[in-house]
């Protein structure tokens, strides 16, 4: 356990949120008392990057984006690399299968948004996981591990220094059915065996592997105790007061 990379655990509000509810969910996140070394994300909707960037005080967190493209310009609706580091903002999350799911986001144009945002110096946190369907066709490590090997061909070794991979079965997302620790314990342990033997040991071991999919303050801790769980992505309980204590279950 002692020998774990330091945790992220990371908000992802998706599109949800009012300017009032938020307001009161900041004030918990900066009252939250986190005395151990961990790394907290908010990821909120693009209109609330302003709202989150006045309002939150709390030094161990970050904000982050939820989605980006790689260059400005005649883009309506986007939001590249350039506006996002012109705010200040450090973190995106990329890849994420509602994403790939709603708006055709394939490994290829993922793994190219990945490439380009390490090369501007940003930190991102790359989805991968797989459907129920896939799953029950035996192919979860298939498709994940594709989804990896995409990203590992754009990048360099040194690149992963700013990846973080978040592992997320498409199945548990927002359903209630939480993968079972020895479910999520299998997958994160592959993702690392990969890394391990396509990338380098070193890269594998330092590499934050977080689970996603149905966390709640119930079961972070059982599940922050398998070996290669590294923190979370947290999509509903993040909007609640709870996600302090996904974040302190992080503490060993
Ligand atoms: O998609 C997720 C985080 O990115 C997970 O969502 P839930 O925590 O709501 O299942």
């Amino acid at each position: 356990m002692a020998s774990k990379p330091q945790p992220v655990v990371a908000a992802n509000w998706k599109c949800n949120g009012t300017v009032a509810a938020l307001t009161e969910l900041l004030a918990v996140f900066n009252d939250a008392k986190v005395d151990h070394d961990v790394q907290c994300v908010v990821a909120p909707a693009f209109v609330h990057f302003g709202l989150v960037q006045a309002q939150l005080k709390n030094t161990k967190f970050a904000i982050s984006a939820q989605n980006c493209i790689a260059k400005s310009g005649a883009f309506t609706g986007e939001v590249s690399i350039a506006l996002l580091k012109d705010l200040g903002l450090k973190w995106v999350i990329l890849g994420h299968s509602e994403r790939r799911q709603y708006y055709g986001e394939t490994n290829d144009v993922v793994a190219s948004k990945v490439h380009a945002c390490v090369g501007a110096g940003l930190i991102v946190i790359a989805c991968i996981g797989e459907t129920l369907k896939e799953r029950e066709d035996g192919r979860t490590a298939a498709v994940v591990i594709g989804q990896l090997a995409a990203i590992a061909k754009t990048i360099r070794v040194n690149d992963w220094e700013q990846v973080v991979v978040a592992y997320e079965p498409v199945w548990a997302i927002g359903t209630g059915k939480v993968a079972t620790p020895e479910q999520a314990q299998e997958v994160h342990h592959i993702i690392r065996q990969w890394m391990a033997s396509n990338v380098g040991a070193e890269v594998a071991s330092k590499l934050r592997i977080l689970y996603g999919g149905s966390v709640t303050a119930a079961n972070a801790d059982t599940l922050y105790r398998c070996a290669d769980i590294n923190g979370f992505l947290v999509g509903g309980a993040s909007l609640k007061p709870e996600f302090t204590k996904i974040i302190a279950a992080t503490k060993v």
